[in-house]
């Protein structure tokens, strides 16, 4: 994290967000809160703005109205670059790796401007959470497999040690075993690290397991919220969910 943060406390306040592209509003009238060490899933079907949703937070969709603060900083319209500044890591769904670059490249562009000792451990903290990189580790990450590509740019997103972290998507494509691992690994840093987390997801399993609230997208809206612990919440999400 740069030295120039203005708070320790990172939790994310989305207020009124509509977000779009050209004419057309994905993203209507969203607000909702991450507190500090929370976890907010915000799962729906295909096409209904989850990942308009993070980007919008990102800078990235390309129209935004409504408020985005991380912690105490406003950073509506900011881009993602800067937002990432204040301790914020987002694993975007397309993934955002130097596919010409080896693994290792990837992993020493995303600390470049981090301490090297602390950076040191921190890799193998993360690679060890996903050993199969270590065996990857001079290979360009264009030719790794879609699942390894995930990991890798999930693994990007955790070494700069985020406060706040949003992931897009992150099962999709996945195989069961690996959703597993990428749930061991969130759940392990909201237990050593207290971090808040915001994922999109349609993954209702691995969403009630890392979350602690679930928030249903319908064409752009929030429709509801539900405590990942309340009594029938599978069901109710497996139906939210259902074509
Ligand atoms: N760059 C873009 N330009 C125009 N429309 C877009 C753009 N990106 C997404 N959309 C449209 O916005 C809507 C929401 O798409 P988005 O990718 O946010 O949904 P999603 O919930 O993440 O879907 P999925 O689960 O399939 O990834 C869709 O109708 C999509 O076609």
């Amino acid at each position: 994290m740069s030295a120039n943060v203005t708070t320790e406390t990172l939790g994310l306040h989305v207020r009124d967000l509509d977000a779009g592209y050209g004419a057309a509003t994905v993203i209507r009238e969203v607000s909702f809160d991450v507190a500090v060490g929370e976890a907010l899933a915000v799962v729906g079907r295909n096409g209904m703005g989850k990942t308009t949703l993070l980007k919008a937070i990102m800078g990235h969709a390309g129209r935004t109205t409504g408020t985005v603060r991380v912690g105490d900083s406003d950073v509506t319209g900011r881009p993602a670059h800067r937002i990432v500044r204040l301790g914020v890591g987002y694993a975007a769904q397309e993934g955002n790796l130097f596919t010409d670059l080896t693994v290792a490249e990837n992993l020493q562009a995303a600390t470049m401007h981090l301490p090297r000792g602390h950076t040191a451990k921190r890799r193998e903290e993360v690679l060890a959470y996903f050993p199969v990189l270590t065996n990857r580790l001079w290979q360009t990450a264009g030719t790794l497999s879609g699942g390894e590509q995930k990991m890798l740019v999930l693994s990007l997103a955790l070494l700069r040690e985020p406060r706040l972290l949003i992931i897009d998507e992150i099962s999709d494509g996945l195989q069961p075993s690996v959703v597993d691992t990428v749930g061991d690994v969130l759940r392990a840093e909201r237990e050593r690290r207290g971090i808040s987390l915001l994922m999109a997801e349609q993954n209702v399993d691995l969403s009630l397991r890392v979350a602690d609230r679930v928030a249903v997208l319908k064409l752009g809206r929030i429709v509801s919220t539900v405590d990942s612990t309340a009594e029938g919440v599978r069901d109710h999400l497996m139906k939210e969910l259902a074509p």
